[in-house]
């Protein structure tokens, strides 16, 4: 406890030092737009440069040391009207002119793609080499996803199971994303990454049994269906709340920082998760703590009914990042090629550097938010339709390993028979599976269960036995 106290002073302080931090580096970035900053690096800058730009997505960082660098050049004007102030965090440019930071820098942000919308390595492109057994899993995994979502989904709709939410769209981001990071790193996801779990191993039974909440459901039921978790494959349990997981990811850094562990943490969110104090908090204490975490947001244009126009007016969730102090990048979520590569190049730095890292994926959420929505009714469906056929990552990546020679139509067929008998299986097995007992839904919690849990489960009890018909006749009293 009095660790945890002191810890959070110094977080406290450095949280209050950081804030006018945050302002010297926008200015920094500002001044790097003007004109007497010198066009090229010099020849120690093209040193210390080319050490970052072996990986094109540390153009940002080198950028950034050369602002840092022009910013020591400035000639200091005595007249008064050009001076340079020291203050914590750099020197600071005295201007006279009445000039306000701009609220957009006018141009985007870039967007980091290899593959085109026909598949092709974009020439030029410097990306994480793929073998061909990971290459053709990211594949088998990204459709094994696909068809989960179908039969889930229509498992919903049958009146099967209570609840279901797809990842329709986002399949390169769950699959690449995953296949980047090692089973060491810790994740905490939103609730549009059930693919992370299966990609580590989560087997399609395991999907069910907590779709259906039966006895095997390590959640015992007591969650909606796709709160899935995993203590075995270190993904924490998906909580609905939005964005609490950001800041638990950053903790989870900081102890595996403290623990020397070569591992990160790595959380997925939305943007409308981005609104949410939790986000704000988490990447300032991530930044200043330089703890390993790899934010990783899925841009993908919906927050349920609200557009991103109505989410936020930066540029995305991507600019952010670099407001916090924290290395980022935006990349196409619908390349899978591109996310494997950036979230590879994060893990290296988060590790080895021992920073934060911010991923921006643009995509779209195909689907509908969840099966309680429905979409049509706030956007149109030429939208929806052109990012579900021209857009749609998993036929952009088949087209590449296609042209690798590596995959054939008959491939795809067996793969796609074979997924679908096994999930219709895991369904059935899951449907038939006995539910948790009845008094499992009060264990768990409390060491010791207090009185007024205990006297929940008598009136329960009771109400049961006066309207037996009324109660599932599966689940154990
Ligand atoms: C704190 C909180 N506020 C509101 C909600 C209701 N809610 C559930 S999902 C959602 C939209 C989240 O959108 P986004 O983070 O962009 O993720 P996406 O669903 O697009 O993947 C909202 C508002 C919630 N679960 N938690
Ligand atoms: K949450």
């Amino acid at each position: 406890m009095a660790i945890w106290f002191l810890r959070s002073r110094l977080a406290h302080h450095l949280g209050q030092r950081i804030g006018s931090l945050d302002a010297l580096k926008l200015s920094s970035w500002a001044s790097s737009l003007h004109p007497w900053i010198p066009p090229s690096l010099d020849s120690s800058d093209d040193r210390y440069a080319s050490k970052f730009l072996r990986n094109p997505m540390d153009l940002y960082a080198a950028r950034r040391f050369r602002s840092a660098k022009a910013q020591e050049s400035v000639p200091v004007v005595t007249d008064g009207s050009n001076q340079v102030m020291d203050f914590p965090g750099g020197k600071v440019m005295f201007v006279p002119e009445l000039r306000f930071l701009a609220e957009s820098p006018g141009e985007r942000i870039s967007c980091y793609r290899i593959l085109d919308d026909d598949g092709k390595t974009i020439s030029g492109s410097s990306f994480q080499e793929v073998s061909k057994e990971i290459a053709l899993k990211m594949y088998s995994d990204m459709v094994t996803l696909q068809i989960m979502d179908t039969i889930f989904y229509e498992a919903q709709r049958q009146g099967r199971i209570s609840f279901y939410l797809t990842t329709i769209g986002e399949e390169a981001i769950n699959i690449a994303s995953a296949a980047a990071l090692t089973i060491d790193d810790i994740v905490f996801p939103q609730y549009r990454e059930p693919g992370v779990l299966l990609w580590r191993g989560f087997t399609l039974q395991e999907f069910a049994n907590q779709c259906f909440g039966n006895k095997l459901d390590y959640g015992k039921g007591r969650q909606m269906p796709i709160h899935y978790g995993s203590n075995r494959l270190n993904y924490f349990t998906v909580s609905s709340p939005i964005a609490t997981q950001v800041p638990h990811a950053v903790g989870a850094a900081y102890s595996l920082k403290m623990d020397k562990k070569h591992a990160c943490a790595v959380t997925y969110f939305g943007d409308g998760g981005t609104s949410e104090g939790d986000f704000h908090a988490a990447l300032n204490f991530a930044a200043v703590m330089e703890v390993p975490v790899i934010f990783f947001c899925r841009n993908n244009g919906w927050a349920i009914s609200t557009p991103t126009a109505e989410q936020f007016r930066s540029d995305g969730a991507v600019i952010r990042g670099q407001a916090y102090g924290i290395r980022s990048i935006r990349v196409d979520g619908n390349d899978a090629l591109a996310v494997y590569s950036a979230v590879h190049a994060a893990r290296e730095m988060a590790i080895r550097e021992s920073r934060p890292i911010l991923v921006e994926a643009l995509t779209y959420r195909v689907g509908h938010h969840s099966t309680s929505d429905d979409s049509t009714k706030y956007r149109p469906v030429d939208e929806i339709e052109h990012w579900r056929t021209a857009r749609d990552p998993v036929s952009r990546y088949r087209k590449w390993i296609e042209r690798n020679g590596w995959w054939c139509d008959d491939a795809e067929s067996e793969l796609r028979s074979n997924v679908r008998k096994e999930l219709l299986h895991a369904v059935q097995v899951a449907e038939r599976m006995d539910k948790p007992p009845l008094a499992e839904l009060f264990t768990d919690v409390y060491d010791q269960v207090p009185s007024n849990l205990r006297e929940q489960e008598r009136l329960l009890t009771e109400l049961i036995k006066q309207h037996p018909g009324d109660y599932p006749p599966e689940v154990p009293v």
